[in-house]
């Protein structure tokens, strides 16, 4: 592991003619939850989506524990990766969505088995084990021969977790994981992403919920019109923002 679990150097990121990330940097160490807010439209989605390599930049470089993605090292060269060799490197990386993407014909527990962990043949009683040990931690343990649309919406995002961390990743993104949610539902996706960063799990967290972002965040990024407009100790960002744009949203929001 290296001292530093992302860095994002001038990422530049277009769909067609609109430019989208504008020159993101952004480092954070390992352990550290980051949370990133912003106005709809700014890019968070985009950049999180980029350091996953789901999208492709265009310009600028990302490193996940030191692994350049999208590309790896061989001969001194740099390589740019296939597309199933860019499988294997997404795996470190866990990714929760607004939307949970679960499969509805297969049970709660089949679901985390299912998630690719990495580990050729390994033993199917193993994997049902870790996996039953991860709905447990994530409360639903109980729930585990449910189908996804017998769960309420919180329970269903938990089960989204549970697969998520079944892939062993190096770090979790969030994407907004509970403004699909009833307000009710959303305090306990939260404790779960608590639980998580008490236990020291690398965390960038797209997200509205400001109450979280000072409570757990280590650092809060404020995202505008594809810059990173002001970084630094939530409390700080948010109590006493210094940029004017960051001040304006806040003000709405708050
Ligand atoms: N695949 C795509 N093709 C074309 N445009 C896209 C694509 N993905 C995102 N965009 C555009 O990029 C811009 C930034 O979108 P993005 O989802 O990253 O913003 P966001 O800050 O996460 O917003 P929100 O909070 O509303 O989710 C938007 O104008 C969006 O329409």
């Amino acid at each position: 592991m290296t001292d530093e679990m992302i860095r994002a150097e001038n990422v530049h990121k277009s769909f067609g003619a609109l430019e989208v990330l504008k020159g993101v940097d952004l480092v954070v160490r390992p352990g550290e939850v980051c949370t990133i807010l912003g106005p709809s439209g700014s890019g968070k989605s985009t950049f999180l989506r980029c350091i996953n390599h789901l999208e492709k930049i265009n310009a600028g470089r990302i490193f996940v524990d030191g692994d350049l993605i999208g590309y790896r090292e061989r001969g001194g060269k740099l390589h740019e990766l296939r597309d199933s060799e860019v499988s294997a490197q997404r795996r470190s990386v866990g990714m929760v969505f607004q939307r949970f993407n679960l499969f509805p014909h297969m049970t709660v527990l089949a679901n985390v088995m299912e998630a690719p962990c990495g580990v050729k043949k390994e033993d199917k009683a193993e994997v049902r084990e870790r996996a039953l040990a991860l709905l447990d931690r994530v409360g639903l343990g109980a729930k585990r021969d449910n189908y996804p649309g017998q769960l309420s919406g919180g329970q269903q995002q938990r089960v989204a977790i549970a697969r998520a961390l079944a892939m062993r990743p190096k770090l979790m993104l969030f994407d907004e994981p509970t403004s699909a949610l009833d307000p009710e539902l959303v305090g306990e996706v939260l404790d779960v992403m608590k639980d998580l960063a008490r236990d020291g799990m690398t965390m960038v967290v797209v997200t509205h919920e400001i109450g979280f972002a000072r409570e757990v965040g280590d650092s809060l990024i404020f995202m505008d019109g594809g810059v990173v407009v002001e970084q630094g100790p939530p409390r700080e960002v948010i109590g006493n923002p210094q940029q004017e744009r960051t001040r304006a949203f806040l003000s709405k929001v708050l």
